[in-house]
């Protein structure tokens, strides 16, 4: 019997966007939009928040028993010690986060994180049962090919800690050129690749694979069911614009009004 395909998972990274106070309001805006949603309140899509460090705490616990999920944009490769500056995953985990991003292009380009400082991180999480939103992406436009082989050895490179490490990953195809740009990736292009990955995480129950870059509404539905969810950045800092995702996916997974 083939497995249960897992919640459509739709998430948002406020990145540095958003200071303190901005990002408690965005949020209290989104728990009202998120309340009773159909697609959430269904059990048919989950909803999860990676906001700056310093409002993990108070999104947690103004999320309560909601369902939706907060997480960090990082974590340290260790767990603890004369580390300074680093937020290790037993405080996240302590803290209530269910979800840490990992391997995001920006981390790679703006802060030297090598693949083995992705396999370090990526193993952190699993052994702090944190949830990995594991990003991979080719960093040029190509063909759909070359970004499959692109992702498939950033993804192989960055469990090599992980093999005895059970827990589904997120898995977030970003292609780079079309982080931060105008519009997404071609969508014959995103569902190919993340069709292509799906049989990657397979082997984790529970995976999914996602696509980022500049997503927005109108994006789901245009992916046919190739990817198991969005990962939103800047379109998502309107609340009215999560929205109309979260109907968007309602509507294309049948769920009634
Ligand atoms: O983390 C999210 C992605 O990098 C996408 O960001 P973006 O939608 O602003 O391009």
């Amino acid at each position: 019997m083939p497995a249960p395909r897992p919640r459509v998972a739709i998430g948002v990274s406020l990145k540095m966007y958003l200071g303190p106070r901005r990002t408690r309001e965005w949020f209290d805006e989104v728990l009202s939009l998120a309340a009773d949603h159909p697609a959430l309140a269904s059990g048919t899509a989950e909803l999860f928040v990676l906001p700056t460090f310093t409002e993990l705490a108070a999104l947690v616990a103004a999320a309560g028993d909601t369902g939706i999920a907060v997480g960090a944009q990082d974590l340290s490769w260790e767990d603890q010690g004369a580390y300074t500056g680093e937020v290790s995953g037993v405080a996240l985990r302590e803290i209530g986060c269910r979800y840490v991003e990992v391997g995001h292009a920006e981390r790679r380009r703006l802060f030297t994180e090598d693949d083995r400082i992705v396999a370090a991180k990526l193993a952190a999480a699993l052994r702090n049962q944190l949830e990995p939103v594991l990003c991979v992406g080719e960093p040029v436009r190509g063909t759909v090919e070359h970004a499959v082989e692109v992702c498939r050895a950033q993804l192989a490179s960055a469990l090599v800690n992980s093999a005895s490490l059970p827990g589904p990953i997120t898995l977030a195809y970003e292609p780079v050129w079309a982080i931060g740009a105008a519009e997404p990736a071609p969508h014959e292009h995103v569902r190919a690749v993340c069709a292509a990955l799906r049989g990657d995480v397979a082997g984790r129950p529970g995976s999914r694979v996602i696509y980022g870059g500049s997503a927005g509404p109108g994006l789901y539905s245009a992916l046919g069911g190739d990817a198991d969810g969005l990962f939103l950045g800047r379109f998502a800092h309107d609340p009215a614009a999560l929205r109309r995702v979260l109907d968007e996916v309602a509507e294309v997974e049948g769920v009634p009004a």
